[in-house]
């Protein structure tokens, strides 16, 4: 996954975040716009409160793109569709199903990440457990979500430094805003409006995202 330089650190990479509300013709385009600007290690579908059907309709049709590109496919909330779907895993947040639950729906191969805002107390909880992966955030003001509470930076320096265990930064994450993140230590930037809602498109956004990456590996 990525090269290793000498202190040992893994590239940092990109998440994928979709719109909660999408016109799934649209959104196809966009998506493999964003495929080919580059490095994207993981694509989460959120459609926020949307029908069952809606959400099996575009995992049917964005799936296979994703996995023809290598992108690891990821369900927010529904542990039971995505093992319905066969996806790669499930995002849950606090107050979706426990971690375990999702564990015990998914088995031992799918992806589950746990959403741990700014709290070191529900990141141990969540590590300990057996999560693929902690979400720390909102870093920044978010277009996509306004429920969200504030992380600081210095949350992914102590995780970085405290475990193994890779970190997901979210929340109003662009390319002006990413790099205090990555100096920090986030194994991950889960970005939606800023892949999306960038000036010159989201292909051009995935390959900014990427360039910020290897500069800061780079230093
Ligand atoms: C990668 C990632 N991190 C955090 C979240 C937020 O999850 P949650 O708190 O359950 O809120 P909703 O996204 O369900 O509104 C996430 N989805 N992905
Ligand atoms: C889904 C989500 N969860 C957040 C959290 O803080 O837990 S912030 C967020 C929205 C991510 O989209 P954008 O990159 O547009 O801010
Ligand atoms: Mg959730």
């Amino acid at each position: 996954m990525g090269t290793a330089p000498e202190d040992g650190r893994e590239r940092p990479r990109l998440y994928l975040i979709s719109p909660a509300v999408i016109d799934l013709d649209t959104f196809e385009m966009a998506f493999r716009n964003a495929i080919a600007g580059g490095d994207i290690a993981c694509f989460q579908l959120r459609l926020k409160d949307r029908p069952a059907e809606e959400i099996i309709t575009a995992t049917k049709r964005l799936l296979p793109i994703a996995q023809d590109a290598g992108v690891a496919f990821l369900l927010n909330d529904d542990a039971e569709l995505a093992k319905e779907l066969d996806v790669d895993g499930v995002h849950v947040g606090q107050d979706d199903m426990p971690y375990k639950k999702a564990r015990d729906i998914l088995g031992p191969e799918a992806i589950i990440g746990v959403t741990c805002k700014n709290s070191r107390h529900l990141a141990m909880i969540a590590g300990e457990a057996g999560a693929d992966y902690v979400a720390f955030g909102a870093f920044f003001t978010s277009s996509t979500k306004s429920n969200t509470v504030k992380a600081e930076p210095e949350i992914l320096e102590w995780w970085s430094a405290t475990t193994l265990i890779p970190s997901v930064a979210i929340g109003g994450i662009t390319v002006a805003n990413a790099e205090i993140l990555l100096e920090s230590g986030a194994d991950f930037l889960a970005v939606a409006g800023g892949v999306w809602d960038y000036k010159d498109g989201p292909k051009e956004a995935v390959t900014a995202f990427n360039r910020m990456i290897d500069k800061v590996m780079a230093t």
